[in-house]
């Protein structure tokens, strides 16, 4: 439920992707490229994303790197992906709207026939852009509406409060859109407040920051709004500094409804199956407990009403 996937492309795809383009990238190599993820902070990572993802042109290339994640998602036993893309970063290059959508939608509609995989796409607004700017990619949005599922707020996120986008959101949820935002990421508590009170955010991407606040962990608890905590990606950008201090034992504790994601798999160590396999790690977490982060995950992912109970019996079974 919370994937970029321009975040899924690995370095070997990349070089393709440039000699298919004729883009020139500042890495000579796999290696160099790979050697270059080891960052600071959220920043530093985005620097590099946003560097890596100029590869991407043609509606084969978002065809090419939705299906290869696709692909490995399904291997590690994933059976729903919701794809959160940047549409801004590709815009400003000059790449449509209807070539992302169309390639990542071509993807999408493969998967869900040779893969049984069920797909969800969740356009995602830059916060450290102007707010104008989302909602003009909104209105661009509209002749494409049947196939979005929700809009997100990603990019950098300290000083760039959700509020900023209130209208936008408005607007997202006046035209039947699903919302979601990442706060709570590298920025404060209020953060997570304001994305559900100016937003009217369904689901809050990391939240991590929410304990500082005994009063907006109650009300998540009572609301049950899910967060979707990626902790390797908080590893990896140093928002904990290590597995043993990340703070998903406590949001368990705190009765949060939780699911663990990947963030961007190709740059923070791996899948969905990476993330469960390092919380096993660290908190020795049984079978129990992963059966109800995957529960949770089905009974609020954007799905049709067959499918969820499908995945729910097939969840029960296990
Ligand atoms: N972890 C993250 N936080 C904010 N924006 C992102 N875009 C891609 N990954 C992100
Ligand atoms: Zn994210």
């Amino acid at each position: 439920m919370h994937l970029h996937i321009e975040g899924s492309l690995e370095p070997e795809l990349m070089f393709d992707l440039a000699e298919r383009n004729g883009v020139s990238l500042v890495y000579d190599s796999v290696e160099a490229v790979r050697a270059a993820y080891a960052f600071d902070d959220l920043q530093a990572f985005l620097d590099l994303y946003y560097q890596g993802m100029a590869v991407l042109r043609t509606v084969d290339d978002f065809d090419d790197l939705a299906m290869a994640y696709l692909r490995r998602a399904h291997a590690e036993g994933v059976v729903h992906v919701e794809l959160s893309f940047d549409p801004q970063a590709h815009l400003l290059r000059g790449v449509s709207l209807a070539t992302q959508i169309e390639g990542l939608r071509r993807a999408m509609r493969r998967a869900a026939r040779e893969l049984d995989l069920s797909t969800a796409l969740i356009m995602s607004f830059l916060r450290d852009r102007p707010a104008a700017e989302a909602m003009q990619v909104l209105e661009q949005a509209n002749s494409h509406l049947e196939l979005i599922d929700a809009v997100g707020l990603d990019s950098a996120e300290r000083g760039n409060p959700p509020g900023q986008f209130a209208e936008v959101f408005a607007r997202a949820r006046d035209l039947g859109l699903a919302r979601v935002a990442h706060a709570g990421e590298e920025g404060p508590a209020s953060y997570i407040s304001e994305a559900l009170d100016s937003l009217g955010v369904g689901r809050i991407d990391h939240g991590v920051c929410c304990l500082e606040d005994p009063a907006l962990v109650a009300r998540l608890r009572e609301a049950q709004i899910p967060l979707t905590v990626c902790p390797l990606s908080n590893v990896r950008l140093k928002v904990v500094e290590a597995m043993s201090d990340h703070p998903l034992p406590a949001l368990l504790d705190a009765g949060l409804k939780l699911t663990v994601n990947s963030d961007d798999p190709a740059y923070f160590g791996g899948g969905v199956l990476d993330n469960y396999l390092a919380c096993h790690e660290a908190f020795g977490w049984d079978e129990a407990v992963f059966k109800g982060l995957a529960r949770n995950a089905i009974e609020v992912a954007y799905m049709d009403d067959a499918r969820r109970l499908e995945l729910l019996a097939r969840i029960d079974a296990l």
